[in-house]
């Protein structure tokens, strides 16, 4: 089966954003009023401070799907939708504003008090529409004299093929509204921290640079109380500790010179369970599905470099009660736990896989030792720099080079280190991004602006092709036999998946980018309790 077109939820926003600020902004026409019913026009006017990029998934699909009298039932579906995600701003609200409390107020005093007052307008609003709001609302409503419209996270990403800066924008247009996430900055720059090991101060400088990005992105005036945070993934996580502290202690303090708010703990080694559960929270909130009681949410799928990760909210008991109870995950969110299964595989990220497969991996002699595989065309010789190491890696000249032998080979990495959830088996649908997107469409599975939809067979199919004429995709990526391979491997050996689960390939939702970096400043505002 060939790649598919995303489904509305994901597509739509970049179609039609001039539609959407006009039916948010502009008094609605006659003409959809009057299709409209009540209780969601007074939803759409609450939600309507801005182009509001949490809302936008559902008031599309609303859009496009619910202007006749017939589709009521969907609109149910909408406007509770609408009110439930609006319930994760209140409880954001509730928890930050006790973080006056704690004593980081520097930052927080000044937009918290507005979102606290939020909270105090819309208390009690479960299972109930947010209010009425008069269509000129936006023009009338009386506001303190220097109310602060907008804010800012920075989240940096140090993971173990490069380093990232996410630049948040949240607006929160009135005292009575509660923010939204209005944009994304996103900026990356390879190595990753982890290349700089045993220079620590050449690795600073990657921070530096992108540190001139987030100067360049938010408002000096704004500099002072916009927080920023470094996590670290998989590269770090596989450093001898002196060497991963040594990154750290740098980081830290070229941030203590930066005239950004440093909260505490700012720089750390994120555990692989807050990174799965993170990302869940992050694509599950960008596609709309993160709402008090929910259980439709999507499941995640992450490849990096150094670590893989999956993660989804389990609709059977069975999967929650087979699984390791360290994969089993809680997260407090509207006032209710999630129980996800989550586990992130360290070492079977797609770079470190790579090593595995070539029995590199923590291997001697690496400035003699040439690692050979039948996943690379039979001439390829060269020399390949990972996390600061450099090996020697080749094919079999003389001997044989094709999926079969290479699936053999990878299967080493893969058979009975990942563990089959029960459930995996099952309908749920996957988000996957990181290499298991950029793969795709290097391998031409999907096309990289859109992404797309593709089965498990697809990439198995596909890694035949390749491995099995490598001189054709020799000039894209001697490594691509490897990483197809790799990648069908995890997902039919490792997880069990079957050959249709349907795989969302995605690498931003409303040009927001699927990472875990979003759940990240998520939780760092309003403490998320994930254990
Ligand atoms: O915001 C992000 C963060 C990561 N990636 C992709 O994730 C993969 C590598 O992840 P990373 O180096 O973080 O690996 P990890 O340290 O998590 O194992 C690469 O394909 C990146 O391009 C991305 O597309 N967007």
């Amino acid at each position: 089966m060939g790649a598919k077109a995303l489904p509305n939820s994901t597509q739509v926003p970049s179609l039609l954003p001039s539609a959407l600020s006009v039916l948010l902004i502009s008094p609605l026409s006659t003409q959809i009023a009057n299709r409209t019913p009540p209780p969601l026009i007074s939803a759409l006017h609450h939600a309507s401070a801005g182009s509001h990029l949490q809302w936008q998934p559902l008031l599309h699909l609303y859009i496009l799907k619910s202007f006749s009298q017939q589709d009521r039932a969907r609109t149910a579906n909408t406007s509770s939708s609408i009110k439930t995600l609006e319930s994760l701003f209140q409880e954001t609200a509730s928890q930050a504003f006790s973080c006056l409390q704690c004593r980081q107020a520097t930052y927080y005093n000044h937009h918290m008090y507005n979102r606290y007052r939020a909270l105090n307008h819309h208390s009690n609003m479960d299972n109930q529409l947010p209010p009425e709001v008069p269509v000129a609302t936006e023009a009338v409503a009386p506001r303190p004299v220097n109310f602060s419209r907008t804010f800012y996270g920075i989240m940096f990403d140090a993971g173990s093929t490069g380093t990232r800066i996410h630049i948040y924008k949240f607006i929160q247009k009135d005292p009575v509204e509660l923010p939204v996430l209005d944009n994304e900055m996103y900026h990356a720059v390879k190595p990753g921290l982890s290349a700089y090991a045993d220079m620590p101060d050449v690795g600073g400088e990657s921070i530096r640079q992108l540190l001139k990005v987030a100067k360049k992105t938010i408002p000096k005036e704004q500099w002072i109380q916009t927080p920023v945070v470094l996590k670290a993934t998989a590269g770090l996580r596989l450093l001898p500790q002196e060497k991963a502290k040594a990154l750290l202690n740098e980081v830290k303090e070229i941030f203590d010179d930066s005239p950004f708010f440093v909260p505490n703990n700012s720089v750390t080694i994120m555990n692989g369970t807050n990174e799965g559960v993170l990302a869940w929270v992050t694509v599950n909130f960008l596609t709309g599905h993160l709402y008090a009681k929910t259980r439709k949410t999507v499941g995640i799928l992450d490849l990096g470099g150094g670590s893989t990760q999956i993660t989804f909210l389990p609709r059977l008991k069975k999967t929650v009660l087979t699984a390791p109870s360290d994969y089993i995950a809680k997260i407090n969110m509207f006032n209710s736990t999630f129980e996800l299964y989550t586990h992130s595989y360290l070492g079977n990220g797609l770079i470190a896989a790579r090593l595995a497969t070539l029995g590199a991996l923590g291997a001697d002699g690496l400035d003699w030792k040439v690692f050979r595989s039948s996943c690379l065309p039979k001439k390829f010789r060269e020399d390949w720099s990972f996390g600061g190491l450099t090996y020697k890696v080749s094919g079999i000249p003389d001997g044989f080079a094709g999926y079969k032998l290479c699936y053999q080979e990878i299967l080493q990495v893969v058979k009975g280190i990942v563990h089959q959830p029960f459930e995996v088996k099952g309908s749920s649908i996957f988000y996957a991004f990181s290499y298991y997107y950029d793969r795709a469409v290097e391998s031409g599975l999907i096309d990289g602006s859109r992404g797309g939809t593709v089965e498990v067979r697809d990439f198995k199919k596909r890694a035949k092709e390749v491995c099995n004429k490598m001189t054709k995709y020799r000039p894209i990526s001697p490594f691509l036999c490897m990483d197809m391979t790799y990648i069908t491997c995890l997902l039919k050996e490792g997880f069990g998946f079957k050959d249709s689960t349907v795989l969302q390939l995605t690498k931003k939702v409303n040009n927001v980018e699927t990472s875990w970096a979003l759940g990240a400043i998520f939780d760092h505002f309003h403490n998320l309790n994930i254990h």
